[in-house]
C-alpha cells in the first residue's frame, strides 16, 4: 500500500501523543481526513464550527501537552485562527492543519473558498503572524522536512504551528518518518549557564530575610510543578499564586498563602507579598488584568525564573537556556531554609470563611452557587472558569489536592470553556469536569454542547445567568452590555435527537434548594452533559469584580502620554 503525505502527518501526530484530532471537513481536506482516520491510533472528533474546533484542540493541549485541529481553506481556517491566538497567548502547542487549493490551480484559476483572485498566499501569511512556525507544502517530496519542522518547533517553543496541505498532495507518495525522538526530544539546559544561575541565585537569596515564592501560569506549561514543590519545601517560605496559575501548587499545602491579585487577592496573599524583601517569581506574567490595572505590580527585588531563562535583580544578570525544571530542582538542593515569611503569614492568615448556607426557598445568589460548587470538589475534579465574574467565583474556590483548575486569562475569549472543556475531557475521561460560565460567554460557543452529547461527555455546566455582560458593566456600562435572554435549559435539550440517543440534561435553578437538587441530578447524569441555569440578580456580582473592574477601566482610559 502506498505511504502518502497524509500518512506521514498521521504517523507523526500519533508519535507525539495525539489520540484525538479535532476536525471540520471541507472539500480541500477530505482526502487528508481519510488518511488521518485510517491511522489506528487516531480518532476523528467532529466539531460544529472551526472556532470551537481550534478551542477544543487548545483544551486538549492543556490535558495532554499538544493538540491538533484540521480545517478547510479560508472559510475554516479564518475562524480557527482565533483559537490559535489563544494557544499562542496561553503557551500551548496546537497544530493548525488546513487544506488548500490544488497546486495545479495556483496562479491559474479562480476558486471557491478564496478571496476571489489568483493569489492564494494570504492565509499562509496570516498564519505566520500567530504561530511560531508556518509551513505550506507545495511538493510531496518536501512534506517530511516541513511537517517535522512545524511539529518540532511547536513542541520546543510551546506555541502553535501551521501546516498547509494542498488537496492533491495528501494522497501523493511520501517517505516514511524516522524515530519520534527527532521531533519530540525536549531541549536541554546549557550546563555552565545552569551551574552559574544556581550559584548566583542562592547567593542572591542568602542576602534576603523575607522570601516569598510567586507562582505564575508558565510553571504548568514547563511541567515544573514537582520541582516547584521541592524548592518551596527546601526554603519553607510562603507560596502565593497568580490567578492564572491557580492549581499549579496544592492549596492544602501548609505553605500555600493564597492567590496574589493585588487588592482582590485571596487569603491576604497581597499582605505577605508587601511584607517580603524579595519575590522569587516563577513562570509569572504581569499584565493589566493580573496586576489589577497596574495597581499591583510588585516593587521588591525579584529573582525571575522563566520557562527557559533566569534573571537576577542584583547583580543584574540574565541566564539563557536554563530550563525551569532543571533550575528549580538544582536551586532546591542549594537553597537554605528561611521560613520567616511563613511564620509571619501564620500570624495574619484569615480564617477561611465557609460562608453560611442560604435557606432553601431563598432567591439564588452567586455566593450560594459558589458554596455548593465548593462541596462538589474532589481530587478528580477539574474546574474550568470562563472570562467574566466566573473568574472571581472560581478563584475563591479551595482546591482539594489533585483537583485541577483551567483558566484562559491571557487571551480571554468568552465562551472558551465550552469547547476547551470538551477537548480537555476527551483527553482526561477519568476526571469530572465542571464549567463555570456566564450567560454572555455561553452564547458565543453554545453549539459545542451538542458534541458533548454526541461523544457522551458528562461535563457539568454551571451557567451564571445575570442577564448580560456584567464584567463589562463594571468596567464601563452601556446598552451594548445587554443581551437577549435564552431558555438555556431548553436549548441544550434540543441538542439531543430521538434516533441517535445520548442527551443533555437542561435544568433551571432559582433558589438554593433548586440548585442543590440540580447538582445531585447532574452528578448522577453520566452519559452526557448537564447544564444548570443559575438565575441570579443582574447586580449580584463579586466585590472583587467591582474593585478589579474599576482599576482596569482606569488603566484603559489613561490619557495618551504625549497629551
Ligand atoms: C463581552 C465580554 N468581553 C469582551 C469580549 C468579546 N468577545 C470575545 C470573543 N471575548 C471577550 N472577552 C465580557 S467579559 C462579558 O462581560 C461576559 O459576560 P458573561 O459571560 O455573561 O459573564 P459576566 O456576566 O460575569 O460578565
Ligand atoms: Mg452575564
Amino acid at each position: 500500500v502506498l505511504f502518502t503525505v497524509g500518512d506521514y502527518l498521521a504517523e507523526r501526530l500519533s508519535q507525539i501523543g495525539i489520540r484525538h484530532h479535532f476536525i471540520v471537513p471541507g472539500d480541500y481536506n477530505l482526502v487528508l481526513l481519510d488518511k488521518l482516520e485510517a491511522h489506528p491510533a487516531l480518532t476523528e472528533i467532529g466539531c460544529t464550527n472551526e472556532l470551537n474546533c481550534s478551542l477544543a484542540a487548545e483544551g486538549y493541549a492543556r490535558a495532554c501537552g499538544v493538540g491538533v485541529c484540521v480545517v478547510t481553506y479560508s472559510v475554516g481556517a479564518f475562524s480557527a485562527l482565533n483559537g490559535i491566538g489563544s494557544a499562542y497567548a496561553e503557551n500551548l502547542p496546537v497544530i493548525l492543519v488546513s487544506g488548500a487549493p490544488n497546486t495545479n490551480d495556483m496562479d491559474q484559476h479562480l476558486l471557491h473558498h478564496t478571496l476571489g483572485d489568483h493569489d492564494f498566499s494570504y492565509q499562509f501569511e496570516m498564519a505566520k503572524r500567530v504561530t511560531c512556525c508556518a509551513v505550506a507544502i507545495r511538493r510531496a517530496a518536501q512534506a517530511p522536512e516541513l511537517i517535522d519542522r512545524a511539529i518540532r518547533t511547536a513542541l520546543l517553543k510551546r506555541k502553535p504551528a501551521y501546516i498547509e496541505v494542498p488537496t492533491n498532495l495528501s494522497r501523493e507518495a511520501c517517505a516514511r518518518p524516522g524515530p519520534a525522538s527527532a521531533i519530540a526530544e525536549p531541549n536541554l539546559s546549557d550546563g555552565p549557564a545552569l551551574d552559574s544561575a544556581v550559584i548566583a541565585a542562592s547567593e542572591f537569596l542568602c542576602a534576603k530575610q523575607k522570601q516569598v515564592i510567586l507562582v505564575g501560569p508558565k510553571v504548568r506549561r514547563a511541567g515544573a510543578q514537582k520541582a516547584l514543590l521541592r524548592l518551596a519545601e527546601a526554603i519553607g517560605c510562603a507560596v502565593v499564586l497568580q490567578p492564572a496559575a491557580k492549581g499549579s501548587f496544592p492549596e492544602d499545602h501548609p505553605q500555600f498563602a493564597g492567590i496574589f491579585w493585588g487588592q482582590v487577592s485571596t487569603l491576604a496573599a497581597d499582605t505577605i507579598v508587601n511584607w517580603a524583601d524579595v519575590l522569587i517569581c516563577i513562570g509569572t506574567v504581569f499584565t493589566d488584568y493580573s496586576t489589577v490595572g497596574w495597581t499591583a505590580l510588585p516593587n521588591v527585588p525579584q529573582l525571575v525564573a522563566d520557562i527557559d531563562s533566569v534573571t537576577l535583580a542584583h547583580p543584574n544578570i540574565y541566564f539563557s537556556r536554563v530550563q525551569l525544571h532543571d533550575f528549580l530542582s538544582r536551586l532546591a538542593e542549594a537553597a537554605s531554609w528561611n521560613s520567616s515569611t511563613m511564620t509571619e503569614y501564620t500570624r495574619l492568615r484569615p480564617d477561611p470563611s465557609l460562608g453560611h448556607a442560604s435557606r432553601g426557598q431563598e432567591k439564588l445568589t452567586r455566593k450560594e452557587v459558589a458554596r455548593q460548587t465548593q462541596l462538589l470538589l474532589t481530587p478528580e475534579t477539574t474546574v474550568f472558569t470562563d472570562t467574566g465574574d466566573s473568574w472571581f467565583n472560581g478563584i475563591q474556590l479551595c482546591l482539594p489536592r489533585g483537583a485541577e483548575f483551567e483558566i484562559e486569562m491571557q487571551w480571554g475569549h468568552i465562551g472558551w470553556t465550552i469547547p476547551a472543556s470538551f477537548g480537555y475531557a476527551l483527553a482526561k475521561p477519568e476526571r469530572r469536569t465542571i464549567v463555570m460560565v456566564g450567560d454572555g460567554a455561553f452564547q458565543m460557543t453554545a453549539q459545542e454542547v451538542s458534541q458533548m452529547v454526541r461523544y457522551r461527555i458528562p461535563i457539568i455546566i454551571l451557567l451564571l445567568n445575570n442577564r448580560g455582560y456584567t464584567i463589562e458593566v463594571e468596567i464601563h456600562d452601556g446598552l451594548y452590555n445587554r443581551i437577549q435572554n435564552w431558555d438555556y435549559a431548553l436549548l441544550v435539550q434540543a441538542f439531543s435527537s430521538k434516533e441517535e440517543g445520548g442527551r443533555a440534561l437542561g435544568l433551571e435553578a432559582h433558589t438554593a434548594e433548586e440548585i442543590s437538587g440540580a447538582l445531585e441530578r447532574a452528578m448522577a447524569h453520566k452519559d452526557g452533559p448537564t447544564l444548570i441555569e443559575c438565575n441570579i440578580h443582574p447586580d449580584d456580582c463579586s466585590r472583587e469584580l467591582i474593585t478589579w473592574g474599576h482599576f482596569v477601566a482606569a488603566a484603559n482610559s489613561r490619557v495618551s502620554a504625549k497629551d
